[in-house]
């Protein structure tokens, strides 16, 4: 690539904002893609969006537009970054503009309600578009602190390296530490299931069930996202890494995750409907944790966390209940 390299990121809000920001202040000419006029305008008028990251002031070199079409114009990268629910059909918009070397990048967090699909797969379903040409960006990185530019590492992710590697430089900062690792299910898996382990470390907090739960919760959490990993061919490693243990001590640990915020709401005892109704933006963990226990199902795997939060969220179990079933689950040894 001998011009600067050119990033078409689908996505306004929170992340695709931020990580627009991380792409320019590596050298890269961004073009942001957005549903809403308004804030399409903000970020080319005002430099700021102000919905999503209040008080940052995005670089010049960040531009916007809801046509996708402009933004996809000479793209290297299109980055991805829409709730992972409205994957399917955003992408079958904009797949016929895609240039023939334009590479794929997924930075959702989600797993395909009904198909139990990763991103990726959704992506190579929609565009045909080969697994050498589709990336996943994940790690510990909420998007407020990498706006302020304070500083994380992060996983690019990508069965041909070379193109990982292409990407990495793509975004690599002073602030913005990108790794490279080919293991695509592992990276995506971590990234997913740390958002439905987020809701029950949440709703532990919101019950004020101690620091004790909270650290049995992540280990135990990586544990069953480990072996769902192992039955789909994951490098068990990658969850000991950024896209394993590094995001979800981000995740458990943080006030600004709203997966962690939104399941101590409902472990506070507010109502599944006042939760969904204070809750701004997208916490993939609440949908997601059905398709990854759809997934636990298909593939023969026992995740008694992502199923006790399935039954908290989606079968209206009160958390005490829960708390108790899991507790008096038959005693078994630490590594089975
Ligand atoms: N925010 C973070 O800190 C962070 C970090 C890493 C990964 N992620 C992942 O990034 C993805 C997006 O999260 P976010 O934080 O940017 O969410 P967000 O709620 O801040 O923004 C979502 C964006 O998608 C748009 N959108 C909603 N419905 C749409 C539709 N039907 N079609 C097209 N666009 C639509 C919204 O208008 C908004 O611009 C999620 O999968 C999340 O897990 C987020
Ligand atoms: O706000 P959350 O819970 O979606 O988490 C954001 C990022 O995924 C943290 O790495």
């Amino acid at each position: 690539m001998t011009h600067p390299a050119k990033a078409a990121v689908f996505g306004t809000g929170s992340w695709g904002t931020a990580f627009g920001m991380v792409l320019a202040d590596a050298g890269c000419e961004v073009t942001l893609w957005g549903r809403r006029a308004e804030i399409a305008e903000a970020v080319n008028t005002t430099r700021t969006n102000p919905d999503y990251l209040p008080g940052i002031e995005l670089p010049a070199s960040v531009r916007a537009t809801t046509d996708a079409v402009e933004a996809l114009d000479g793209a290297d990268f299109a980055v991805l970054v829409v709730p992972s629910q409205t994957l399917r059909a955003n992408l079958a918009e904009w797949t016929p503009h895609l240039g023939s070397d334009t590479v794929l990048v997924s930075m959702m967090k989600g797993v395909e309600l009904g198909t139990a699909k990763r991103m990726s797969e959704v992506i190579e379903d929609v565009t045909k578009v080969s697994a050498d040409r589709v990336a996943v960006i994940t790690g510990p990185n909420l998007a407020k602190e990498i706006a302020e530019r304070r500083p994380a590492a992060a996983v690019v992710a990508c069965q041909d390296e070379s193109v990982a590697q292409r990407l990495q430089s793509a975004c690599h900062t002073s602030y913005f530490r990108p790794y490279t690792n080919t293991d695509v299910v592992g990276c995506e898996l971590g990234g997913a299931v740390k958002n439905v382990i987020g809701l029950a470390v949440g709703i532990a907090d919101g019950m004020g069930l101690g620091d004790n739960a909270k650290g049995s919760l992540i280990t135990r959490g990586l544990a069953e996202t480990t072996r769902l990993g192992l039955a789909m061919g994951a490098d068990p490693l990658t969850f000991s890494g950024l896209a394993g243990l590094g995001d979800l001590v981000a995740t458990c640990s943080s006030p600004l995750s709203r997966n962690h915020t939104f399941g101590t709401n409902l472990g506070r005892g507010m109502t599944l409907q006042e939760t969904i109704a204070v809750t701004k933006q997208t916490a993939e963990g609440v949908k997601s944790c059905e398709s990854v226990l759809d997934l636990a199902r298909r593939h023969g795997v026992d995740m008694p966390i992502t199923e006790t939060v399935v039954g908290i969220v989606h079968e209206g179990k009160p958390p005490m209940v829960a708390l108790g079933e899991l507790m008096s689950r038959s005693a078994k040894p630490e590594r089975r």
